[in-house]
Formats: structure tokens, C-alpha cells, sequence
């Protein structure tokens, strides 16, 4: 293990024996404002390793991510690449031969082919006709091992597809490491291990990563080594195989309880409990047919699938977000408009989108106007608020969820991404909603916040709220009285409380043959 509660791990120069780090960063600081991102911060990473940065939401791991990639300058400190200093930010292209990140956010342009994106802002290539484009993309996505037709409109391609295209973009400009920013939260099973084989083939081509990640069992998997990163501060390097799950754990949090389990009892739902969410007979072409579920009050649904599944699709039709072709949504007894997010809310459901980026927050407004707006009606007459009670609402939002920002007045978009997840659902619950929707509820957050995101929302099932939870994480699942199972478009299984994960996942696989 290299250091503990030091500054920066590992030397930069090389010792007899050792190879020159591939990256390596040390005594970086970074403050924006009153907050203080990285502190003396720095890691270092060995040619050829896979890498992984984990540590609680708002710890750092981005801001460092944005300064390794070229994205911004430390206040102070500095970035080797095999022992040579950083290019200067204003050289794209000396950094996009040595780095590259695959963000959950595609940096793909969707309305262009992914022709046009692999050969976007290459140096050297002139004017060159739409064929000869073509074709010297199918070879380079060849060269990779890439299935994807160059002609295809990136738009279109799936989360999976997507981060292929973008390793294979990074590759061809030269760029031997790449980061992956928590690439496996969008994909389902048996996309990740598909992932993960790519990912072991290109190591062992000489292809260095670092892989951030909250789910840890990944780190386990993929990585040989790992850095913690805790309140802007490296506190710990170490080969994976030494450091064992509860004190990796213990380092990120900076104490060493044990984890509850999100799977605590809750009261049995009364059978007399009327229905809140009605899903009856509901179809949409390409994607999910004749769905039929009901969610009591107080009762916790989960409903798991893989990715071609229709879940989500589902999940967003019960919002309004999608107008199905046939059937009916019922919210607490009456018909939202079809298609209608706003009748949806005003029939008494909330809703936590997966895309919290594009549905979920207003970014320029701070987070006490986000985590305020359906409440507005509550905390002053005809939608008037006072800064003072908005900000005293907030700060018990913030305080109740653990959301690390600098106040309720901070910018959602300073926050970092697990604490913008935690004001979306904070919202979606501060309605008192007598039907929750909720997709991948604890997508990019970590380890602790999951167990208090999960135990709210156990708490507003047990005064009443229906849940209906939508993920393929067994965690998020635990609490929920049934889960349903999705396989193309259909619901084909429920399964009672009390599964052992192996027969989830078998289920979810079982209806795969
Ligand atoms: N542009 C910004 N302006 C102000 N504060 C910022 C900005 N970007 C990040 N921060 C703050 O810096 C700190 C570190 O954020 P960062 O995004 O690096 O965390 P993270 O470890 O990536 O978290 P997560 O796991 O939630 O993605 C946070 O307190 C965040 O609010």
C-alpha cells in the first residue's frame, strides 16, 4: 500500500526496477470558490494496469478526471504522462494522443454518423468525400473490433455501442489511456461483462485505465489497483487483492461501520390497501406489450430487465414523458392525460427520470430552487416563496439527504453528479406523492448515501406512498414486498420478498433461453 492520509502517492520518477508511471499527478489542489474540490491530491498509475478512483460523491474524483484529460488547470501541482510533463491546455491535440475519458454523457454528436464523429476535429485529413470517410471508418471500427455500420446515425446507437465507439476514437488518435467516468451505470449484466472482456483484451494490448466506479464488487473485478479519494484528499493506493471490501469501505468513508442493509423490514402492506399506480393493458410499438401491474400504498414494487427489456420505456409512459398506443395509467384513482408530465404530477405522482442531466434539474438554479419547485405551493400562497423559508426547506433537504454543497444556494450544476441524483429524488419525495416512480434510483451514488437514499424512500413507503422502483441493482430491490420481471417487452415473472440474489439474476437470465 502507498501512503495513508499523505498527499500524493507513489514517485514520479523511476526507481531501479520500477517503470515510469504512464500518468501520474501530484500535489494537485483545486478550489472553485469556497469549496476546496482536491486538496494536495495526486495519483499514480502503472503502465498497462487497470486503475481504479473510488470515493463518495463530491470527494474529487471528476475534478481530477477533468484535469488529467486537459479540461482545466490545478491551482497548483502538476500531470506527467510517462514521465514528460502535460501538454499546455490550449493543445488539444497533444492531449487527445494521450488521454481520453469516456464520460456517462456522450460526448458523441448524435444528429452526425458515426463516421463523421470518429473523424470530427482530426488533424490533416482535409476535405475528404463521403465513401472514402466510410470506409476509413469501417476499417478503423474494424481495427478495434467494433460491430457498429459507420453509416448508422450515433443518435441511435445504444449506451453500449456508444462508449465502444468512443474507445475505438480514442485508440486511433493514439491515446494508450483511457478513463472510463462509471461506464456501467447505463448498462445492463450482460453488457458490463462484455465491457469488461474488451476491456482485459485491451490491457493486454498495453492499454492503461482508470475506471471510477461505485460499485465496488467492479473494482474487484476489473482492477489491480485502487485510489481512495475522501473530502478532496488522497488517503490510500493499493493492489486490490490486498485491501478487502470493508476497508476499502472504511477509507472511503472514513469510518469503519459495517453497512446496513437497505433490505430492512418494513410493515406488511394491508390487504385492504387501496390501489395508488394502475398499469392496465398498456402497449407501445418497439417497445413493451399488454403491461398490466398494480402498486398498493405503502407497497414497494421493484421491476428489474435487461436493457432491451421496456422497462424504462415503461417507467417513462407512467410519467407522461411517452404517449403509449393502447391501454391506461391510473394515479390515486384518476386518468392523467396521456403524454402529460405535468397531469402525471398533478394526479399525485413523483417521478426520478434515469437521466438526471436532461430531465432532472434546472442547472443554473441553486439547489434550493430545485429541491423546492413542486413545494412552492406549500411554502407560500399562489406560488410565492420567501428566499428565507425556501432556504430553511432546503437546508433540511440537504441536512436529511446528506448533500455535500456549499449551500442551498450553490448551483446545481457545481454540485457533483451523486449529489445532483440526491436533489432529484429529494424533490420527487418532498410532494408527499401518493405514487413514486423511480429509475435506477441510486445510479452515481455511493456506497453510504445509497443507504440513506434507500431508507427515505422506504420511510415514504411506510407512511403510504406506493413505490415503484425500476433498476437492475439487487440493492435497490431489497425492500421492494415483489419484484416483476421484463423480458421484451412483457412482464413474465414475480418474484415474492426474500430472493436470494442468485435466483434473481437467474430469473432475469432464465427468461434470456
Ligand atoms: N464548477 C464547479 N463549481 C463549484 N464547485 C464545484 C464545481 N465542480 C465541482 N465542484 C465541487 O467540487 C467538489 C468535488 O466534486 P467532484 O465532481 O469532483 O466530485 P466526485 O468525486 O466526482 O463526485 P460524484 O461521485 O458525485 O461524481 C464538490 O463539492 C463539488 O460540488
Amino acid at each position: 500500500m502507498t501512503s495513508s492520509g499523505a498527499g500524493t502517492p507513489a514517485p514520479t520518477a523511476a526507481t531501479a526496477g520500477t517503470p515510469l508511471p504512464a500518468v501520474a499527478a501530484r500535489g494537485i489542489t483545486k478550489r472553485y470558490g469556497p469549496t476546496t474540490a482536491l486538496l494536495d491530491a495526486g495519483i499514480a498509475i502503472a503502465p498497462g494496469e487497470t486503475h481504479a478512483l473510488v470515493g463518495r460523491n463530491g470527494a474529487g474524483k471528476s475534478t481530477l478526471v477533468s484535469i488529467l484529460t486537459g479540461l482545466q488547470r490545478a491551482d497548483t501541482g502538476e500531470v506527467r504522462f510517462a514521465g514528460e510533463p502535460a501538454p499546455s491546455l490550449s493543445d488539444r491535440d497533444g492531449w487527445r494522443r494521450l488521454v481520453a475519458c469516456v464520460y456517462q454523457k456522450s460526448t458523441i454528436i448524435p444528429t452526425l454518423t458515426v463516421a463523421e464523429n470518429l473523424f470530427l476535429n482530426r488533424q490533416g485529413g482535409g476535405l475528404i468525400g463521403w465513401r472514402s470517410l466510410r470506409r476509413r471508418a469501417a476499417d478503423l471500427l474494424d481495427a478495434y473490433g467494433v460491430a457498429v455500420d459507420p453509416a448508422r446515425v450515433a443518435g441511435e446507437l445504444t449506451v453500449e455501442q456508444r462508449q465502444l465507439v468512443e474507445i475505438a476514437r480514442a485508440l486511433s488518435f493514439g491515446a494508450r489511456f483511457i478513463i472510463l467516468d462509471e461506464p456501467t451505470a447505463q448498462l445492463d449484466a450482460a453488457a458490463i461483462e462484455r465491457l469488461f472482456d474488451r476491456m482485459r483484451q485491451l490491457r493486454d494490448g498495453g492499454v492503461t485505465f482508470l475506471f471510477i466506479s461505485h460499485h465496488l464488487q467492479e473494482v474487484y473485478e476489473v482492477c489491480q489497483s485502487v485510489t481512495v479519494f475522501r473530502d478532496a484528499r488522497h488517503v490510500l493506493t493499493a493492489p486490490v487483492t490486498d485491501l478487502p471490501h470493508d476497508e476499502l469501505v472504511g477509507a472511503m468513508t472514513g469510518d469503519a461501520g459495517p453497512l446496513l442493509s437497505s433490505g430492512a423490514a418494513r410493515p406488511a402492506v394491508p390487504a385492504a390497501a387501496e390501489t395508488v399506480l394502475a398499469v392496465d393493458g398498456l402497449r407501445l410499438a418497439g417497445f413493451y406489450e399488454d403491461v398490466r401491474l398494480a402498486v398498493r400504498a405503502g407497497e414497494m414494487v421493484g421491476l428489474i430487465g435487461s436493457g432491451s427489456s421496456g422497462k424504462v420505456a415503461l417507467a417513462e409512459t407512467i410519467a407522461g414523458l411517452r404517449r403509449a398506443d393502447g391501454g391506461t395509467v391510473t394515479v390515486a384513482g384518476s386518468r392523467p392525460r396521456p403524454g402529460s408530465v405535468p397531469s402525471a404530477l398533478a394526479g399525485g405522482l413523483g417521478y426520478l427520470p434515469q437521466d438526471r442531466h436532461r430531465e432532472g434539474l434546472v442547472p443554473l438554479l441553486s439547489v434550493a430552487e430545485n429541491a423546492t419547485l413542486p413545494i412552492a405551493g406549500k411554502l407560500g400562497p399562489a406560488g410565492v416563496i420567501a428566499p428565507a423559508r425556501r432556504r430553511a426547506a432546503a437546508q433540511r433537504m440537504i441536512d436529511a439527504y446528506d448533500i455535500k454543497t456549499s449551500g442551498p444556494d450553490q448551483p446545481v450544476n457545481a454540485l457533483s453528479g451523486g449529489n445532483a441524483q440526491k436533489v432529484v429524488l429529494a424533490r420527487a419525495l418532498s410532494n408527499d406523492p401518493r405514487a413514486l416512480v423511480m429509475v435506477n434510483p441510486t445510479a452515481g451514488v455511493d456506497v453510504r448515501s445509497k443507504e440513506s437514499l434507500l431508507g427515505a424512500v422506504a420511510s415514504a413507503a411506510t407512511a403510504g406512498t406506493g413505490v415503484l422502483v425500476v433498476s437492475d441493482e439487487l440493492d435497490d430491490l431489497r425492500s421492494c414486498d415483489r419484484v416483476l420481471v421484463m423480458f421484451h417487452g412483457r412482464v413474465v415473472r414475480e418474484v415474492p420478498r426474500g430472493w436470494a440474489d442468485a435466483d434473481l439474476v437467474a430469473a432475469v437470465e432464465g427468461v434470456r433461453e
